[in-house]
């Protein structure tokens, strides 16, 4: 359903419900209502329990704001609740950053015409009721502050959503024609020590691109002085200017967006946890490029095992392209952007890369500073002499970046069987009660399409789609987006979940055969299960084969043991039944390490 039929269906005037201003935005109807003793009684019952609600999502309200949502929702607790969060959340959402910075789904944005035909539909329902229907339902107060205290135990109701009607688009075809006239897009996860600059490199990148404003790093800057780290301006744009974060709301990979003339970006991090194993294979199993960043004054530190682990986990998930940025190169040690220091660098991590097997001829190197924004998307001022050799070998970290851009899904692929693996859950908002993000991995979706969660094998409606915070009719493979959802129960959803198509859902399986390369040793033994966000616990049940090199042929079966390097095929059993087919890309860990890394060839019965 088009937002036109939305908004031509509604006829009364919305200010009357729905008001952009918080502190006047309801109530005015019962100036000098007089409560009767049961309102009261209402009143002291369950204003606390909604506080406590608004509470544990840090958000503050007077008792007055409960007070009047209470009795717009005829004492309905858990419409009470969403209703103030959200009424409440667009101050806390603003924006830190002038606007430029997307981190995951939660930003306000602007707003589409879906989405406030949505809205308006919503407080018609919720609010916008006669005074005289009002008091009707208000006198069964008691009976339904029970009821209700019971449903907000659950997940909280929301106003009832209105059917999503399919527009019946042929994506495929749209999408073929849409090709040539696309913008390329690409994203990207940043691996590195600590301390090596990464956030201060995605900062610097975000403000010189335009996607964050100078005055936001300098308020940035002006509260890092206070507690004398100014030199971490830069990076509290990544750590603490999540919008997610000021409310509370945990997202395991934010996504923040910039653009050149040539290219959308998406940086994919995890705040707060970045070195987290299971979110680092989440935020690397969406990415095209990982950029490895190593502070050119300590690359003892930057070669250490944890940054082994992550580019290796980052190869093992399909990452194909890795752009070493060789950061600090303005500090004092080297001496600053001393050619012969990169030299030496670029040699230890290019032999580091290949011993993880990383071909290096295909790895882009970048001297810069992050801090400085020298070489990072403004190539260095030719006034700086010392530096001169930089722009004549190297390109900037931005060019970098643009030079690698992954070709458009195949046709064959956005043909096929939707499926998307939900990388964060998204709850409560009025228009959008419930979202999941996630990068499509095959087939395509559209407004109104059916699609089944799984384990759980839940249904849900496609109600509306974003890509890169934009509201789209769909999307295809290769895409990330995030998908609104209707008519769906929430409880089961979780990260790691597979969205399929309805049509044709991927069937749980206890048990896979899977060609991998061996990290270490393996003998049949337990092992943790990665697939993108998923995580589980599994076992090794049979070695199967050693294949060849290039994995297409059987060289032994039944091996006793499958060496470190080689090629094998294995059979999988997991503890619980889980969305995994031909074709899923696993990492087997255990005790902290990578046991191996392939791609299913099919169920157990294979
Ligand atoms: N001289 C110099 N210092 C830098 C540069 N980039 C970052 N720094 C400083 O290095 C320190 C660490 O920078 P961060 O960006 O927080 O490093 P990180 O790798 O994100 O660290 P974690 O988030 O803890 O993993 C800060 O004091 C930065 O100001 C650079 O290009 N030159």
């Amino acid at each position: 359903m088009s937002g036109h039929h939305r908004i031509k269906n509604i006829d009364y005037d919305d200010d009357e419900v729905y008001s952009d201003n918080e502190e006047d935005g309801y109530g005015d109807e019962q100036e000098g209502a007089e409560y009767t003793a049961e309102d009261k009684d209402n009143f002291a019952t369950l204003t606390p329990v909604v506080r406590a609600e608004l509470e544990e999502a840090g958000i503050a309200v007077l008792d007055a704001e409960i007070q009047d949502a209470l009795w717009n929702y005829y004492w309905d607790v858990a419409k009470s609740v969403g209703y103030l969060k959200n009424a409440k959340a667009p101050k806390q959402q603003q924006p830190k950053n002038g606007g430029g910075v997307s981190t995951g789904v939660k930003k306000e944005k602007p707003k589409s015409k879906f989405d406030e035909a949505a809205e308006r539909s919503a407080a018609a329902s919720g609010t916008g009721k006669s005074a005289a229907s009002s008091k009707q339902a208000k006198s069964t107060g008691l009976e339904s502050k029970t009821k209700n205290l019971k449903i907000e135990e659950a997940t909280p109701s929301q106003p009832p959503q209105p059917k999503v009607k399919s527009k019946g688009l042929d994506v495929p075809r749209l999408y073929a024609e849409s090709i040539s006239k696309r913008k390329a897009s690409a994203a990207f996860v940043v691996i590195g020590h600590v301390d090596h600059g990464k956030s201060t490199l995605m900062g610097r990148l975000l403000l010189d691109t335009g996607a964050v404003a100078q005055r936001d790093i300098d308020k940035f800057q002006k509260q890092a002085a206070e507690i004398g780290k100014s030199s971490f301006a830069l990076a509290w744009v990544m750590d603490t200017g999540s919008d997610e974060r000021e409310r509370g709301v945990t997202v395991d990979i934010a996504q923040h967006h910039f653009g050149t003339e040539a290219a959308d970006f998406t940086i994919l991090d995890a705040p707060g946890h970045r070195d987290f194993v299971p979110n680092m294979i989440g935020g690397a199993s969406m990415a095209d490029v990982a950029v490895l960043v190593v502070d050119a004054n300590q690359l003892e530190s930057g070669m250490k095992g944890q940054t082994r682990e992550h580019i290796l986990l980052a190869r093992a998930v399909g990452i194909k392209k890795v752009i070493v940025a060789v950061n600090k190169m303005d500090a004092a040690t080297l001496p600053p952007w001393s050619e012969e220091a990169f030299g030496r660098v670029k040699l230890e991590v290019g032999k580091f890369l290949s011993e993880i097997g990383i071909d290096v001829g295909e790895v882009a190197f970048v001297p810069c500073s992050g801090l400085n924004g020298e070489n990072v998307v403004k190539a260095i001022s030719s006034s700086q002499k010392e530096a001169s050799w930089v722009s004549k070998g190297y390109r900037t970290l931005l060019h970098e970046l643009e030079a690698y851009i992954p070709p458009p899904a195949p046709e064959e692929q956005v043909k096929r069987p939707l499926r998307m693996q939900v990388a964060d859950v998204f709850r409560g908002g009025i228009q959008n009660p419930l979202s999941v993000s996630g990068r499509i991995s095959a087939g395509n979706v559209q407004v109104g399409d059916a699609a089944v969660i799984q384990p759980s094998g839940e249904s849900a409606t496609i109600k509306a789609i974003d890509v890169a915070d934009e509201a789209r009719d769909w999307a295809v493979a290769g895409q990330l987006c995030t998908l609104h959802l209707a008519d769906v129960e929430a409880q089961h959803l979780r990260a790691g979940d597979l969205l399929c198509s309805a049509k044709s859902p991927v069937r749980p399986t206890r048990d896979f055969t899977v060609n991998v390369s061996a990290a270490e040793s393996i003998l049949p033994q337990s092992v943790d299960l990665h697939v993108g966000r998923l995580h589980a616990e599994g076992r090794i049940a049979a070695l199967i084969a050693i294949l060849s090199d290039d994995g297409k042929e059987v060289v032994r079966r039944k091996p006793r043991i499958v060496k470190e390097k080689q090629r094998a095929r294995l059979r999988v059993e997991l503890g619980e039944a889980l969305p995994i087919e031909e074709g899923t890309v696993v990492v087997l860990r255990s005790a902290g390490g990578t046991v191996a890394s392939g791609v299913v060839a099919g169920d157990g019965a294979t």
